[in-house]
């Protein structure tokens, strides 16, 4: 029985009193970072409606802007970034935002706030049109600036492990939430008859290994020697090769099911596609509550210091058997260099 199990609770217990369970556990909680995890369901469950009715109504196809990525927004990102920032404005414990959709920080005008927020509104943007699960992702930092003034860029460069929680929401099959306050992993399933989210993932363990691989091989071409080793290797294994194209639904049924997820460097991103901010950091947060691990294919994902709010970084995550192997072939590949060079 680990530390967690003491503090179970049933299956089918409603998101709310289990946020409000767990917050007893902290006799100093003042509940602000309990109203916040409200606040994200809240606009998920919004989102999530907008996003059954996608092929119903005009919010299908492309916004017509280009967002800081240089990548064509979809109206469905536009629509759930204003759904969340909107959430998290009302909410009032949230200063300040940053998205994968804006350039410049968020001001929600909670100057009291003493959380800041990064969040991917909308995860697998390419998928939204041809009804194949999407995502949305999201960190939360406490501010370093004091309270009374807006935040600034400075309170998201923070590490990884400075985060006070993450999680995703996967609109699939069915709608969940899973997350961590840094006290194990918890899914949650939205029943939309009732509104409610409901714990249906009790202390999510991943498992140590797996036997699925999700790698766009599209761009196997530009792959470092050592990241074409490790490919090899999946296959010479008889792994599955998984890649829905969605990096939450990917991660996802990686994390119930075992395997590796790898964004490593290409050509085309020489530092990998995804953002550490709200991609990298909170899903690292979360596999390794779950027993998982993350890298960059060298150093811990939540050890990298950020430098910029919308810095991308390779990602290595899953499984820890898997990811140890795949830092293996690169070590080995730079160990190799190492010899050539000199
Ligand atoms: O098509 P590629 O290059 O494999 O990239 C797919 C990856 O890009 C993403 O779509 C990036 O996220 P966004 O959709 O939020 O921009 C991931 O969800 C996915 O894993
Ligand atoms: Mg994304
Ligand atoms: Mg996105």
């Amino acid at each position: 029985m680990n530390q967690h199990d003491k503090l179970a609770l049933p299956v089918g217990t409603t998101l709310d009193r289990f946020i409000m369970r767990k917050q007893e556990d902290f006799p100093y909680a003042t509940g602000e970072l309990s109203q916040l995890l409200r606040d994200i369901a809240l606009a998920a469950k919004i989102v999530n409606r907008e996003i059954n009715r996608s092929g119903l109504i005009d919010i299908a196809g492309a916004y017509g802007n280009r967002n800081v990525q240089g990548e064509d927004q979809q109206k469905l990102d536009v629509i759930a970034n204003i759904r969340f920032i909107r959430a998290l404005r009302n909410g009032g414990e949230v200063c300040t935002i940053i998205s994968e959709e804006d350039e410049d920080v968020i001001q929600t005008g909670n100057v009291q706030g003493k959380y800041v927020v990064a969040i991917d509104p909308l995860d697998g943007s390419s998928n939204i049109d041809v009804n194949v699960s999407i995502g949305t992702i999201f960190s939360i930092y406490r501010r370093v600036s004091p309270t009374g003034s807006e935040g600034t860029s400075q309170d998201f460069l923070q590490p990884g492990t400075h985060q006070v929680a993450a999680g995703y929401v996967i609109y699939g099959s069915s709608t969940m939430m899973v997350y961590t306050t840094g006290n194990g992993v918890n899914g949650f399933t939205y029943e939309p008859s009732l509104g409610e989210f409901f714990l249906s993932h009790p202390n999510i363990q991943t498992p140590s290994s797996g036997a699925i691989y999700s790698i766009n091989e599209g761009s196997s071409e530009s792959f470092s020697e050592g990241m074409k080793a490790f490919v090899s290797h999946c296959k010479e294994q008889s792994y599955s090769a998984r890649y829905i194209g969605s990096l939450v639904a990917d991660f996802h049924r990686n994390l119930l099911k075992g395997g590796i997820y790898v964004y490593p460097p290409t050509a085309k991103a020489p530092n990998g596609k995804l953002r550490l901010m709200y991609e990298c950091n909170p899903l690292a947060f979360i596999v390794e509550q779950a027993g998982g691990k993350s890298s960059n294919g060298r150093r811990r994902t939540m050890e990298i210091e950020p430098k910029e709010m919308h810095e991308r970084c390779p990602l290595f995550i899953g499984s820890p058997e898997l990811v140890d192997k795949a830092e293996e072939f690169l070590a080995n590949e730079h160990a190799a260099s190492q010899v050539v060079n000199g």
